[in-house]
């Protein structure tokens, strides 16, 4: 899209904001013939996609607007069913962009593989027999991967540790290999397994050991994604509180999720409502890229915060976010699920490095969305406003009513189920 800088979007009816998609040509008429359909997911692509299936599970699909990242424009297909989120994310980029956007970059695209050797006779040798036999190795595993090697990656580096070294261990020694597999645009958890299944027999006999697993690593800390934004403080002013304000809470609300666990596990939750939603929306593996993002924030020997929020020289705002982002924009089910191909599209991205880089982006937008609220007027006022709907529809409210008691709830300020309940009540009278 030549710019996602919408106005009022979130004002206009669902038809009104895809007539105005389709003047801005976002999509084709086969994608739309998909993605507005009642039932984008067919049954049939849904049971040749897992087992048992029995139906589909629909989530909204909402585009977070105003993201700038390094100059490009990016409308940002986001599936959640959690009420302002995208709100928030839009929210963010529409003030960052104001600053001059977000700056990301990637590392390649470098992941983990792990084949663990246990009963070596001796530990020490068996690693300077595979460390002696490195470059065989790693030129065996590509042979089971040819074609990976011809789009520029392939095994590049291999490592080995010895674990529970200690005779006081209550665990087993263990040899572990680390194949270090530049997947090219795609996650890579099956291509890597291939490879690694296929260099196990060789280990086996190098070592003299046996060999148990034979996975990736889901903490790809070689696969990074980072996003930065900087920003005056007049642009974080509200009708209340000033921008120095505003980024002092900012920093504070950083500061304790650095120092506690309890605090950063729920401000990197709000990370991850930025995250999530765009590893969904793109057919990617979200558990994936959940755990890999958790370990990271505990690289340090401690659960900590994923972003970092400080002031420059200037009294602007500076905020990090560095993340492992094992995402693709070929394999898994991202070419499978209709909808998904739609998103690829309409993000526009060239590379897995150019997708990791926007999600990185929309989780550090997210972030500061929550901590923006949280310093200021609290979570519940921009957040419980949106959430009212979905309370008036799980009391029963239906068609026009929905707004009705959604609006009343926000006035009479309890937006919780009981409440909107009786408000059905009165209006069904
Ligand atoms: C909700 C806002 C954005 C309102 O904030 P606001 O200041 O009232 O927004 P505004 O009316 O000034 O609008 C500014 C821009 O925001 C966007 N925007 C504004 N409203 C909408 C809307 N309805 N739908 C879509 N976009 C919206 C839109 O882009 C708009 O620009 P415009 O288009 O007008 O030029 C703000 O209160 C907010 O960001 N709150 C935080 C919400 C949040 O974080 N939600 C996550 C759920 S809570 C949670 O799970 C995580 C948490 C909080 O626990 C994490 C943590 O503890 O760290
Ligand atoms: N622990 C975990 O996280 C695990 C995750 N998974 C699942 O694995 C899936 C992801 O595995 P992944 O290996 O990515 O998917 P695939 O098995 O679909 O492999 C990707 C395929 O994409 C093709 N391809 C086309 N263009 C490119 C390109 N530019 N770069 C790289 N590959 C390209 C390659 O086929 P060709 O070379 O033949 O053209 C390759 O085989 C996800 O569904 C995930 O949920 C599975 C096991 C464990």
């Amino acid at each position: 899209m030549q710019t996602s800088r919408i106005p009022g979007f979130y004002n206009m009816t669902v038809d009104e904001r895809r007539e105005l998609l389709s003047k801005m040509s976002a999509f084709s008429e086969e994608d739309k013939a998909y993605l507005y359909a009642e039932k984008p997911l067919s049954t049939d692509t849904a049971d040749n996609m897992i087992e048992n299936v029995v139906g589909t599970f629909p989530l909204p699909l909402g585009l977070g607007l105003n993201f700038l990242i390094n100059d490009k424009e990016y409308a940002v297909p986001m599936a959640i069913e959690e009420p302002s989120v995208v709100a928030s994310a839009s929210h963010i980029a529409k003030i960052v962009r104001e600053a001059g956007g977000f700056t990301t970059e990637a590392t390649e695209r470098v992941m983990i593989g792990q084949i663990q050797v246990v009963g070596c006779q001796d530990f020490h040798k068996a690693k300077e027999v595979i460390l002696s036999e490195k470059d065989t190795l790693i030129n065996y595993m590509n042979t089971a991967y040819p074609s990976l090697i011809k789009r520029g990656g392939g095994a590049e580096d291999l490592d080995v540790r010895i674990l529970n070294e200690d005779a006081n261990s209550k665990f087993s020694q263990m040899l572990i290999l680390h194949v270090y597999i530049n997947t090219c645009d795609a996650m890579g958890a099956n291509i890597i397994n291939t490879m690694v299944e296929a260099l196990a027999p060789n280990v086996e006999e190098l070592t003299g050991g046996k060999v148990y697993l034979r996975i990736l690593s889901n903490y790809p800390d070689r696969c990074l994604a980072r996003a930065r934004c900087i920003i005056p403080p007049d642009l974080l002013a509200t009708e209340e509180f000033t921008g120095e304000m505003v980024r002092d809470g900012v920093i504070h609300a950083y500061e304790f999720a650095a120092s506690d666990p309890y605090r950063a596990v729920t401000h990197n939750k709000g990370i991850m409502n930025g995250i999530d939603p765009v590893v969904i929306a793109t057919g990617n593996d979200w558990r994936a890229v959940e755990a890999g993002a958790h370990a990271h924030a505990a690289r340090n020997g401690r659960y900590g915060s994923m972003t970092e929020w400080s002031k420059d020289d200037e009294g602007n705002l500076i905020g990090e976010l560095e993340l492992p982002m094992s995402v693709g924009t070929v394999g898994g089910s991202i070419r499978v699920h209709p909808v998904s191909k739609i998103a690829h599209k309409l993000l526009n991205v060239d590379s897995a490095q150019e997708l990791a880089q926007v999600i990185v982006a929309v989780g550090l937008a997210q972030n500061l969305g929550a901590l923006k609220a949280l310093a200021t007027d609290g979570i519940q006022k921009g957040h419980m406003a949106l959430h009212s709907r979905s309370v008036a529809i799980a009391a029963g409210a239906t068609g026009e009513m929905i707004d009705v008691i959604s609006q009343r709830l926000i006035e009479e300020k309890e937006i919780r189920v009981g409440k909107a309940k009786e408000l059905v009540e009165e209006y069904k009278k």
